[in-house]
């Protein structure tokens, strides 16, 4: 009897006058229908793949030129920024890490793949970060592929991220920041004896600050002293569900859109709920908006005004997610490093308390920006902090275009073919930042002068630093929020160490990362003393 026949029998029993019981041999039979024949068709489809691939020559994991699941499962791990970098220190600088992908440790590329002119596209690798609106998939403007979407939802507010718009912003930075010394000063100075998890505040700074400047009032996850929403944690997780199904981007169908049952991941809804209830509060009037001291919110509602035809309800609602989701995490990850470096290693930390100390600002006060931004070694610190741990650790994935491109190495790498440069890879690669590029040294960022370096190199070594370094991406998809960001970081990172003595609570103990796309940290646990 063919399979066919038994399949059929089992599915109808007859064999047996009961059409619901099936035979042992029946039952292996199915077995082989259900679930060989797929796993042989889809093997011999990988096969074909793999051997018709314009990557096969590219040296990498032999299952990583097979399928997608060898990246998901280094993604799962929380390290698979230092599982990549073993693959360049074995196989060079082009390592196929996928079977249409390569990971490239090329950062003085970083002109050509994230240029300004658009021609090398986001790949679907970014698709899930999207939501299901009547039913329709719709992107914001860090999902979207499709180039002229981007710059149709970028242009009418992309103004409002300059440093001019930002700095318009200060009084909102400074209220949350008062609101930071005044939490410190009463949970961790007067109770002498508690230590303060330095690295978990400085979330609730950030989601607190994030929050103000869009709708200029915090969540209160400082009043609170806790994550008391889930929000933060809730942001985790949908990264980690990001950075996983990006790798196999169909996933997402199954698991997030799955038009049966919805599987995944962890519903936003409590930041979406906030998003969409400010705003409607807004359009009626009942919120208590100072329009002297404007904030996100208005400009993206203003921006409809402006831009009638292309900005809509459901695109001032993608704005606001975005600021939420990509304007909280990404800084505090970098002001936590700036902490945690500075603090296990006294020389840093003394030189950078002494420049801040110098300005003579009233350890009360918020530290203007005016005046942080001209302290030549808190801008090496930050630069370090940026370059050694950046928030994104993962490749920025983009379609080479059409025409092909030739890689440094001479090969050819034809259109269509994905490829990426880590910003955790690119921004160590010894041959741009020197054999010392595995050691947090902010000093390297200032003008070696007692080495001989003229004006002229300096300035030259600052271009090719610049153009190499992905902290914020490049081009035409680089981070809208830089200005938001640096600015929070260096006031308040002078703002701290101008007002507390700090050492870490354990200076032998090392904090704990996961890699998710952003590259998080817990555990800055520190003892603070108010200076004389
Ligand atoms: C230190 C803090 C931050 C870091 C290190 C950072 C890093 C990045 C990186 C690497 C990208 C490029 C992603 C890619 O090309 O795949 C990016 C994009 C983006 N970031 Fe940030 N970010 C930070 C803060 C912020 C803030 C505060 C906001 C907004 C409030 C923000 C909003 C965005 C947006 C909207 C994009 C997408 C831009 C586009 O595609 O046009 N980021 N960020």
């Amino acid at each position: 009897m063919s399979t066919s026949g038994g399949i059929l029998d089992a599915l109808i029993g007859f064999r047996h006058g009961n059409p619901f019981i099936l035979d042992g041999q029946t039952i292996i039979r199915l077995a082989v229908a259900g679930v060989v024949v797929p796993i042989v068709t889809l093997f011999f489809w990988f096969t074909v793949s793999w051997a018709s691939s314009p990557l096969r020559k590219y040296p990498g994991p032999f299952l990583a030129g097979y399928t997608n699941l060898w990246r998901l499962y280094q993604v799962r791990t929380g390290k698979y920024h230092l599982a990549i970098q073993k693959l360049h220190e074995k196989y060079g600088p082009v390592v196929r890490i996928g079977p249409n992908l390569l990971d490239l440790d090329y950062p003085e590329l970083s002109k050509v793949i994230y240029g300004t002119d658009g021609k090398w596209r986001k790949t679907e690798f970014y698709h899930n970060n999207s939501a299901l609106v009547n039913g329709k998939i719709t992107y914001h403007m860090f999902s979207t592929t499709d180039q002229t979407e981007h710059a149709q939802m970028k242009r009418p507010i992309v103004k409002h991220f300059s440093l001019g718009s930002v700095l318009a912003l200060e009084p909102h930075y400074d209220r949350v920041l008062g609101e930071l010394i005044q939490q410190l000063d009463t949970r961790f100075l007067k109770a002498s004896n508690t230590t303060c998890d330095l690295g978990e505040w400085i979330a609730f700074y950030a989601w607190d600050l994030i929050t103000s400047v869009t709708f200029s009032k915090s969540f209160g996850y400082m009043t609170h002293g806790h994550d008391f929403d889930t929000s933060i944690s809730t942001a985790d997780k949908s990264l980690d569900y990001f950075a996983a199904v990006g790798q196999i981007p169909f996933l997402d169908f199954l698991l997030d859109k799955n038009p049966l049952v919805r599987i995944g991941p962890p519903n936003l809804s409590n930041v979406a709920n906030i998003a969409m209830t400010s705003l409607v509060a807004r359009t009626q009037g009942l919120d208590n908006y100072n329009p002297a001291v404007p904030d996100y919110l208005q400009h993206f509602i203003d921006a409809k005004s402006t831009h009638p035809d292309t900005v809509h309800d459901g695109m001032v609602f993608g704005y606001l997610l975005v600021n939420l989701l990509a304007g909280a995490d990404t800084t505090a990850i970098t002001i936590r490093a700036i902490f945690y470096y500075a603090l296990k290693n006294p020389t840093i930390y003394s030189r950078l308390v002494n420049e801040i100390r110098s300005v003579g600002i009233d350890k009360s006060n918020a530290f203007p920006y005016s005046q942080a931004r001209h302290l030549p070694y808190l801008e090496a610190v930050v630069r370090e902090a940026l370059r050694f741990h950046p928030a994104v650790a993962m490749p920025l994935e983009r379609y080479v275009p059409a025409e092909g491109f030739t890689l440094p190495s001479g090969d050819f790498v034809p259109g269509g073919c994905a490829v990426g440069i880590n910003p955790y890879i690119g921004n160590r690669t010894k041959a741009v930042w020197g054999a010392d590029a595995e050691e947090f040294k902010p000093e390297r960022w200032l003008q070696d002068v007692s080495g001989g370096e003229s004006d002229e190199e300096y300035k030259k070594r600052m271009q090719k630093w610049n153009a190499c370094d992905l902290s914020f991406g490049a081009g035409s998809r680089i981070c809208l929020g830089r200005n938001l960001a640096l600015v929070e970081t260096y006031k308040v990172v002078a703002t701290i160490l101008n007002r507390y003595e700090i050492e870490l609570a354990d200076r032998e103990k090392e904090w704990e990362t996961v890699n998710s796309w952003f590259w998080r940290q817990k555990g800055v646990e520190v003892r603070l003393k108010a200076r004389e």
